[in-house]
């Protein structure tokens, strides 16, 4: 069976170069994604993390081709996304927020009709097909209507669809939202899987701070559309380091104690009351040392905990605001939009 994956030499496989995107709205400009420069190597896992509104989903839609920058460049698969349309689509996989699958058909069929509309001849797509079913568990739904199958399954089902064509990238926008966290767990399972075992290059966004960091290799952060941060997710913490707790008799002793923390290398310290609080690199191998200074100087410390940082405290340590309170804005509504989408 023929495929789509693409020989890269290691180069990247997906490019931007100042990528910007404008919406107009009400005669307002939203700038959706505002110059993105952007490099992703073959078989790379990236997740793109933001709250509602970032951009996630407009520069998932441009590097798919299914709207155009308003400024800037992208490459994918080698192709500019403007001027190489059909050689992008041919390229990729993309599983959209909104359901794939035509809810009167059975999953198998549905499978069997984008093989074909691929180019695969009628074996092959039937093959192609229980190849997908069986990936995704989906062998004994797969007779069943759409419309019958659970959130999970749908959505395996729209992921399944995306890998048709067994394309070299695959983008997912938001593939977990909805699902219950078995459900979550086990399609990230099916990612990480087509990531390590055929290399696929994936790109997703995401506003799951713990599905970033389970399932991707890197994480782009990123805030009123422009990337924040772009490292591992282990990266992203260990650059913010541990939050060292300490609470003291009285302010006094906790000010004393402020003072000598200050002296470690990299650390930032707070002070409120008898509190004191410090973020530091590698803070748990630091804290026995202030321990034992602040009691040989007569500050012992009557409450010690060192935390590791969660990917929400880089993002609020980035923006001064948390991704999981910036989260809540509920769904973006498009229906006000006066400028439409490439066909
Ligand atoms: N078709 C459109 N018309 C007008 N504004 C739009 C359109 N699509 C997106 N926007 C606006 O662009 C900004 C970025 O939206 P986008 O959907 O890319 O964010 P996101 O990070 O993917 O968020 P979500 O997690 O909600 O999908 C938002 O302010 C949104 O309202």
């Amino acid at each position: 069976m023929e495929t789509n994956h693409i020989k890269t030499g290691g180069g990247p496989v997906i490019r931007t170069t100042g990528l910007t995107r404008h919406f107009t709205r009400n005669k307002q400009t939203i700038e959706a994604v505002r110059g993105l420069d952007l490099e992703v190597a073959a078989g790379e896992l990236v997740a793109f993390l933001g709250p509602n509104g970032a951009g996630k989903s407009t520069t998932l839609r441009m590097l798919t081709t299914l709207i155009a920058p308003t400024a800037g460049s992208a490459e994918v698969a080698g192709h500019d996304v403007v001027a190489d349309r059909a050689a992008v689509r041919r390229s990729i996989g993309y599983v959209g927020q909104g359901n794939a699958a035509g809810h009167q058909f059975r999953g198998r069929d549905e499978l069997i009709c984008q093989a074909r509309a691929h180019g695969l001849s009628r074996r092959d797509a039937r093959m192609r097909s229980d190849q997908l079913l069986e990936a995704f568990d989906l062998g004994e739904h797969a007779d069943r209507p759409v419309s019958q199958l659970s959130g999970g399954q749908r959505r395996r089902l729209d992921v399944a669809i995306g890998l048709v064509q067994e394309p070299a990238i695959l983008f997912l926008d938001e593939p977990s939202t909805g699902l219950d966290p078995q459900n979550r767990v086990n399609l990230q399972e099916q990612v990480r899987r087509l990531n390590q075992e055929l290399g696929t290059t994936i790109v997703l966004t995401t506003h799951y701070l713990e599905e970033a960091d389970a399932l991707a290799g890197r994480v782009i952060v990123i805030d009123h559309g422009k990337v924040i941060a772009d490292d591992t997710a282990a990266g992203l913490k260990s650059a913010l380091g541990d939050l060292v707790s300490m609470d003291f008799a009285d302010a006094d002793a906790a000010h004393a104690a402020a003072q000598r923390a200050d002296r470690i290398p990299g650390a930032q310290v707070t002070v409120t009351d008898s509190h004191v609080a410090v973020r530091v690199p590698f803070g748990r191998d630091a804290a026995p040392g202030l321990v034992a200074e602040l009691a040989g100087a007569g500050m012992p410390i009557a409450r010690l905990e060192v935390v590791g940082p969660t990917l929400d405290d880089v993002f609020l340590n980035l923006t001064g605001r948390s991704l999981r309170e910036s989260d809540n804005t509920g769904p973006v509504v498009d229906g006000a939009a006066t400028e439409g989408e490439a066909a």
